[in-house]
């Protein structure tokens, strides 16, 4: 196993120092990032899409799970420490400088299957997360996704329909795939530490239900919480051929977006193929 500095002197060997734009807060202990890099499960010899590695806290200790890395960072800076970390793991990583969000990453990993890890600014995970569970194709490239999260987001991946929580990115999250809570995240271990804390969520795709278009359920979902407050009666009115799928479903019109279960809206989505 390769031996390398403290991913503190690495930083500022390089002088990376963190960029609030970037949305930049680091990871140092290797005690934690060795904790995360276990949560998919054993990685030797597997792909492993990486996205934001910075100065590769993170990276190192997938590499040394025997993770095959791609990793794509959108700061040139850190382009120089991941070569190190390069030189160390012969063969196992390769370091993209680009924006995650306008890269193909199916292509990027010639097709083959990869496990996705990444400690991103919030906004970008969102839209990432959004975009891995979203589209028609199923099952995916990817094979699990572990993402860290401001908690409270974390929260509404994870959550229970009858809870505050529960929302489109619950029903996103699990209706062909299964979203839990990995691990609680304090401010304080980030450097320089954030105003929220943070959590990870593990994500492994299931199989996804015959006849329901991810297109349909999106719609519905977007009407049912966009006004979670009203009865569905009225906040699906303007989804066509949803208060009839209702009434065949059995599902009450005057019940409200948080109380219908991921199944229902399942059934419901099917309904109106
Ligand atoms: C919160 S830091 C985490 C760094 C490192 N993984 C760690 O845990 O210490 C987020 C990283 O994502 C990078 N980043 C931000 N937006 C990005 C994007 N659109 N594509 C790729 N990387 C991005 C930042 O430059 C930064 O290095």
């Amino acid at each position: 196993m390769a031996d390398l500095p403290p991913i503190r002197e690495t930083i500022a060997r390089h002088g990376l120092s963190a960029s609030k734009a970037l949305g930049q807060n680091f990871l140092l202990d290797e005690q934690l990032l060795g904790r995360i890099a276990a949560i998919p499960g054993k990685l030797d010899g597997k792909a492993v899409l990486e996205i934001g590695p910075g100065p590769g806290g993170l990276t190192r200790a997938l590499l040394r799970a025997g993770a095959r890395v791609t990793a794509i960072e959108m700061d040139r800076r850190c382009l120089p420490a991941l070569a190190e970390l390069s030189e160390a793991f012969p063969g196992q990583l390769t370091a993209i400088q680009g924006d995650a969000m306008k890269l193909d990453h199916g292509e990027i990993m010639r097709g083959e299957p990869f496990a996705v890890l990444s400690n991103l600014p919030y906004n970008v995970g969102t839209a990432l997360f959004v975009k891995w569970l979203s589209g028609e194709n199923w099952p995916p490239q990817w094979t699990s996704l572990t993402l860290m999260f401001q908690r409270e987001v974390a929260e509404r991946i994870a959550a229970k329909p009858g809870t505050n929580a529960y929302g489109r990115l619950a029903v996103l999250a699990n209706w062909r795939a299964e979203a839990s809570m990995a691990m609680k995240v304090h401010r304080s271990a980030f450097t320089p530490p954030p105003k929220v804390m943070s959590a990870i969520v593990h994500v492994t795709p299931g199989e996804a239900p015959e006849g329901v278009s991810a297109r349909t359920l999106e719609r519905l979902t977007e009407a049912a919480f966009g006004q979670r407050r009203k009865m569905l009666r009225q906040s699906l009115k303007g989804v066509p051929g949803a208060l009839d799928a209702l009434a065949r479903v059995g599902i009450d019109e005057t019940r409200r977006a948080e109380t219908v279960s991921v199944g229902e809206y399942i059934a419901l989505a099917r309904m109106l193929r």
